[in-house]
């Protein structure tokens, strides 16, 4: 999905909404793991459930990965079953030398069909720009993450006075277009927002981190909107485990549908 779609998807839906299927086979309701697949029969119900409320859904490989080849083919379906208007993630953490990113670019975007993915940018530009190289697909790269480890490296400061995150912004900008490439910065971040919109006026940005990691999406969402909004706020946990009963997705669509009447208001202060 290209920016300009993207963007009017956004519009139409008044929701800047990520959903995050991080879809743990040991936090899903009980009476579904007598079916076939039951990640696949959760996550086809979030869906259901939640469409209408959001853009994009975040499907973190690692809850899928984790269970070997069944979770492969949970991940392919669920791929497969998301509606064509939602711009899909795929929230890998990828990055290696050139030759294996292509591998990975391939993978994700080829293969799975992914219209984004998650990079680390520790490698530097080699490892980046395969993924970059691909036609009307997405490369997020992680620049202020949302953890407590973002201490350890991420807020470093270089001895030209930048921190490593800014350095990452400045640097990463030229690899890409603000067609093709967007951030990561957590949500518990909220303070660093306006100065990343500083370097980055335009990219949109990835903002995980509300809910269960405490963010606050009112504060991101003042800090880092621009024009086009310019933003996708992630929530997992939140809303996919809002009930651990049969009423799951029920309660799930609640609270999505909570998160985008807010989003609605903050779209209309920023028009
Ligand atoms: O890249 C990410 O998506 C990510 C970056 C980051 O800085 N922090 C972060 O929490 N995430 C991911 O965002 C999701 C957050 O999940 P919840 O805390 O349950 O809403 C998880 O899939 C994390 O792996």
């Amino acid at each position: 999905m290209n920016r300009t779609k993207l963007i009017s998807q956004i519009k139409a839906k008044e929701s800047y909404l990520c959903i995050g299927l991080d879809s743990d086979i040991t936090k899903i309701p009980a009476h579904l793991l007598n079916a076939q697949d039951p990640i696949f029969e959760f996550n086809k119900q979030i869906i259901d459930a939640t469409e209408k409320y959001a853009v994009s859904y975040k499907i973190n490989t690692a809850f899928y990965e984790a269970l070997g080849t069944k979770g492969w083919e949970s991940l392919q379906k669920t791929i497969d079953y998301l509606p064509k208007d939602i711009f899909i993630i795929a929230d890998a953490k990828r990055g290696d030398i050139g030759n294996t990113s292509s591998q990975y670019a391939k993978a994700f975007f080829e293969n799975l069909n992914c219209d984004a993915v998650t990079v680390a940018p520790y490698m530097g530009e080699d490892s980046v720009k395969p993924f970059l190289e691909i036609k009307d697909k997405w490369t997020i790269l992680l620049a202020l993450t949302s953890n407590s480890g973002a201490q350890d490296f991420e807020m470093l400061e270089l001895k030209n006075g930048k921190k490593v995150y800014e350095e990452v912004l400045e640097k990463s900008q030229n690899w890409g277009t603000d067609e093709n490439l967007m951030y990561v910065v957590g949500a518990t971040k909220a303070e660093y927002i306006e100065n990343i919109r500083k370097i980055i006026p335009n990219h949109f940005l990835l903002v995980p981190g509300v809910g269960a990691q405490g963010g606050n999406l009112a504060e991101v969402s003042k800090a880092g909107m621009t024009k086009e909004c310019g933003l996708l706020i992630n929530s997992s946990r939140q809303i996919i485990y809002a009930s651990k009963d049969k009423d799951f997705a029920e309660m799930a669509a609640k609270k999505a549908q909570e998160i985008q009447q807010e989003m609605a208001i903050q779209l209309s202060v920023t028009k």
